[in-house]
């Protein structure tokens, strides 16, 4: 099975604070990885290292088999961050244009969407709920609804390798069960490898296949069944582990 990511002794530092103190893991194509712990654990900073967005940081990751300080590839990949943020109400593009975006980056020359691929967009956007939005300016809209936008974006050129952190905290159950769904089918029919950051055990509990729980330090990594009956996993989830375990059966 192909490695496409191998994070060996990383430590990541936010100033005079030590982030993440020398983890190490791997993940295999194929793999669903849940990653969990308790607010502030490192998890948003492991996720920043691995794109790239953290300054500096120690040991080694690689990604897709190379090493990511020469790692460019990055149209293999879709990422989807916890919140935007404010965006610019003037943002000059539509929701249509921001999700065919996600189709045309990465293929060289400006060109047009052909039919097929039009219609792939428009299947997406109405299966997130937004169709009725693709005209409408990405500025204009409600927080949910840009992250839905967002999520249409990051998943229209099926990327390899799908980094997820806390992508759903402000949607509605519906739409989050729904991208869920199209994520986990992604994962099992296409092979797509999905990394995902979230406290939500119901989801961890449905779909992960592999676990690494952190607290800077890495406490629990290995099959999803093993974190089920590890003690760490009823130390973390407490009163919630039940919940975690009903999901998968
Ligand atoms: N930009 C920053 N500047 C200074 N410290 C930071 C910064 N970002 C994160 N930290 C600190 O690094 C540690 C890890 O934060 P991180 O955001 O990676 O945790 P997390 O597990 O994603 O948390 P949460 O579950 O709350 O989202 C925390 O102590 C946090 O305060």
């Amino acid at each position: 099975m192909q490695e496409l990511i191998r994070v060996e002794q990383l430590t990541c530092r936010h100033g005079a604070v030590e982030a993440l103190s020398g983890i190490s893991f791997s993940v295999a194509a194929g793999d669903y990885l849940g990653i969990v712990g308790p607010n502030g654990s490192g998890k948003s900073t492991l996720v920043r290292a691995l794109l790239g967005l953290m300054p500096s940081y120690q040991g080694r990751i690689s990604l897709f088999g190379q090493s990511r300080e020469n790692f460019t590839a990055w149209q293999r990949l879709g990422y989807l961050p916890q919140n935007l943020g404010p965006l610019n109400p003037a943002f000059p593009a539509t929701v249509f244009e921001v999700v065919q975006l996600g189709l045309l980056a990465g293929k060289g020359l400006p060109r047009r969407l052909c039919r097929q691929e039009r219609q792939q967009v428009q299947e997406l956007l109405e299966l997130l709920g937004i169709d009725h939005l693709q005209r409408r300016m990405i500025g204009e809209l409600s927080g949910g609804q840009q992250q839905r936008v967002m999520l249409a974006r990051a998943l229209i050129n099926n990327p390899e390798l799908l980094v997820m952190d806390e992508p759903t905290a402000a949607l509605d159950p519906e739409i989050r069960d729904r991208f869920y769904e199209l994520v986990a089918r992604m994962n099992k029919n296409k092979g797509t490898t999905v990394l995902l950051v979230t406290h939500d055990t119901g989801t961890i509990g449905q779909y992960a296949s592999r676990m690494l729980y952190l607290d800077k330090k890495v406490l629990f990594f290995g099959s999803f069944d093993e974190f089920c009956h590890s003690p760490e996993m009823s130390v973390f989830f407490g009163e919630h582990s039940q919940h975690l375990i009903c999901h998968r059966h």
